[in-house]
């Protein structure tokens, strides 16, 4: 019997550990649709994955039942940061799917280690639901396709197959229609984080309501600029520079207009551009190489923000170890 695959050794309950990174994102277009019936607004984004992970331990337990902790090698500042750890967590979640198309699941722990800021517009909820899918998948050797994961993902969040993809991609739909796009360098930014979150439902409410006061029409079908796919192709931040546009970002600017100067700063201090990443509240500034991207959040750090510099694409989720206790 191979415990690695059963969890049991002559009898004895024998735990594994599965641990998982996934990246937060950025989206470096957002075009936003009407309203659909079901709630969602069809969307036409490019995501780029970027180098700030969430992991994700997932350990096999004897009794059944899921269970969730944050842990200790987390570098946000969670102090008064609400995130459920009931079936309410979108790692919690994920597992219960994957229990429900594996055929001898055991109980799990999840210990998340959270480095992206919480309701921040980087998908780091969404990392965290696709790093437990890969994770159950093979603590409970369910042998699930890319594919299968992809469609599961879907069904816990928009942003959550990306997550599992990684790279560069085009998502159309709600955003979960992926489609790999080529990136023929890393891009160099700066993330400027918030201390608050923002709700994306009411971030998108908020551009409806806006939207509505105007009575402008709202394109459709929506496309993706080829001048952005082209500037990522050709590794050309001074080109991607020009072309960067967020939907959301007027309404994340009503909701906390703060951010408006977050930007400029940035942009003051040598960012070729910026632009609130997702329904924000996270600022994402492009800069020209690695070095410049040190020195501008160096420079923003002074100044007394909260500021990374990072790289992307990066991959999507990934074991990075599989062991027995
Ligand atoms: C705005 C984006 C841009 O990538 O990211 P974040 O800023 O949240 O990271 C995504 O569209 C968010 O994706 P995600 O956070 O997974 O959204 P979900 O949990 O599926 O949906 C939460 C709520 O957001 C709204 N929503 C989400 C996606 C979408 N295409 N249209 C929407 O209107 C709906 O009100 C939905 O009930
Ligand atoms: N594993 C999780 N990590 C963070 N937040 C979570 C998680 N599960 C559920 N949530 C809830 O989802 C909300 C949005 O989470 P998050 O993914 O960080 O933001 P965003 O959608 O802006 O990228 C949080 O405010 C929190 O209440």
């Amino acid at each position: 019997m191979n415990p690695a695959i059963s969890g049991v050794n002559r009898g004895r309950f024998v735990a594994r550990t599965v641990r998982v990174r996934a990246p937060g994102k950025v989206n470096v277009s957002l075009n936003v649709g009407p309203l659909r019936p079901d709630g969602y607004h069809s969307v036409a984004s490019v995501y780029l994955a970027v180098s700030l992970y969430e992991e994700v331990a997932a350990t096999s337990t004897e009794g059944p039942g899921i269970t969730v902790s944050i842990g200790p090698s987390s570098t946000l500042d969670l102090d008064g940061v609400d995130i459920p750890l009931d079936e309410r967590n979108l790692a919690y979640k994920a597992a219960a799917i994957m229990r429900d198309v594996s055929e001898n699941p055991t109980g799990v722990h999840l210990e998340i280690t959270k480095r992206v800021p919480v309701a921040g517009g980087m998908g780091g909820g969404s990392a965290d639901a696709a790093a437990t899918l890969l994770a159950c998948d093979a603590l409970w050797n369910s042998g699930l396709s890319r594919e299968e994961l992809a469609h599961l993902a879907a069904e816990l969040g928009a942003d959550v197959p990306f997550s599992l993809l990684g790279g560069t991609a085009v998502g159309l739909g709600v955003g979960d229609e992926l489609s790999p796009a080529l990136a023929k360098a890393q891009m160099d930014w700066v993330l400027v984080c918030a201390d608050y979150g923002l709700s994306t439902p009411e971030v998108f409410h908020t551009l409806d309501r806006l939207r509505n006061t105007e009575g402008l029409d709202i394109p459709e079908p929506l496309e993706v600029d080829a001048k952005i796919l082209q500037a990522l192709r050709d590794g050309n931040p001074d080109a991607l520079s020009k072309v960067l546009i967020n939907d959301l970002q007027r309404a994340s600017i009503k909701l906390a207009p703060q951010l408006r100067d977050t930007i400029g700063i940035g942009e003051s201090n040598g960012a070729l551009a910026g632009i609130v990443s997702g329904s924000g509240p996270t600022v994402a500034l492009l800069a020209h190489n690695p070095r410049a991207a040190e020195g501008l959040a160096e420079d923003l750090r002074h100044l007394g923000h909260n500021a990374l510099a990072v790289h992307g694409p990066v991959p999507g989720a990934r074991i990075i170890s599989d062991t027995l206790l």
